[in-house]
């Protein structure tokens, strides 16, 4: 479901070009659960954006469901990621100017996914967050936020969640409410799972975990 085939990713620094990823190859099946973790900087998120065609690899494949990333134009990797892709945020990156409610049905009805606010408020009671439908983002505590952002990426069913420290933000009883609901999606959904994550009880339960340490993948 996500090929990565010798894959370099290399940036502008302030000091000329910066090599981020250095020959990553991973192979992630359908249905299958895999966490990457890593030291801050070693190029996890970069990863991440990689795999949801926001970056762009400088040498090396990238595929998504049997696509390949690489040469595809911009049109081509947004019905891509409209099509098989939920995506959970470090920074979150919700709507402020749009309710709870609303920063669910949006983007989904965007994505070509349309839902009901009785849909979004249902998966809101999910992520434990019944109470704040009409609330906006700014009125939310951080760790409200995140499992907002996390129940956005549910709303259209995605066949591939890519979350980047999903519970990062949480205290450990919602930490572990939220790592139940990725493995129920996971399990119930066939969702294929890649996450980026310092939680060492999260990257467990998956079934897969690989370090990323100077710009390459290792068995962890
Ligand atoms: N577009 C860019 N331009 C310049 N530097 C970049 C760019 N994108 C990433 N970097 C740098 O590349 C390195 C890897 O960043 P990345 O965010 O992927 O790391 P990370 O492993 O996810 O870190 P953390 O765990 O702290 O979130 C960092 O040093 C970052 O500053």
């Amino acid at each position: 479901m996500i090929e990565f085939q010798q894959v370099n990713y290399t940036v502008d620094g302030p000091q000329g070009a910066l090599s981020i990823l250095n020959g990553v190859t991973l192979e992630v099946k359908q249905g299958e659960s895999v966490a990457i973790i890593g030291p801050s900087g070693a190029g996890k998120s970069s990863l991440l954006s990689l795999a949801a065609g926001l970056e762009r690899s400088s040498a090396g494949e990238v595929k998504v469901a049997g696509k390949s990333l690489t040469g595809a134009d911009e049109s081509t990797l947004a019905e891509l990621r409209a099509e098989y892709i939920g995506f959970v945020f470090q920074s979150f990156l919700l709507i402020p100017e749009l309710t709870a409610i609303e920063n669910l049905t949006v983007p989904a009805q965007l994505c070509g996914h349309p839902v009901s606010p009785e849909t979004a408020q249902s998966m809101l009671t999910k992520v434990g967050l019944d109470k704040r439908g009409h609330h906006y983002p700014q009125q939310m505590s951080g760790g409200e936020q995140q499992r907002l952002a996390i129940a956005r990426a549910f709303m259209t069913n995605p066949t591939i969640l890519l979350a980047d420290e999903p519970t990062g933000n949480l205290d450990r009883a919602n930490g572990e409410h939220i790592s139940e609901l990725l493995f129920r999606m996971n399990k119930e959904q066939g969702t294929t799972l890649l996450l980026v994550t310092h939680d060492e009880g999260l990257a467990k339960q998956c079934q897969r975990v690989y370090r990323l340490i100077d710009g390459k993948l290792e068995v962890a």
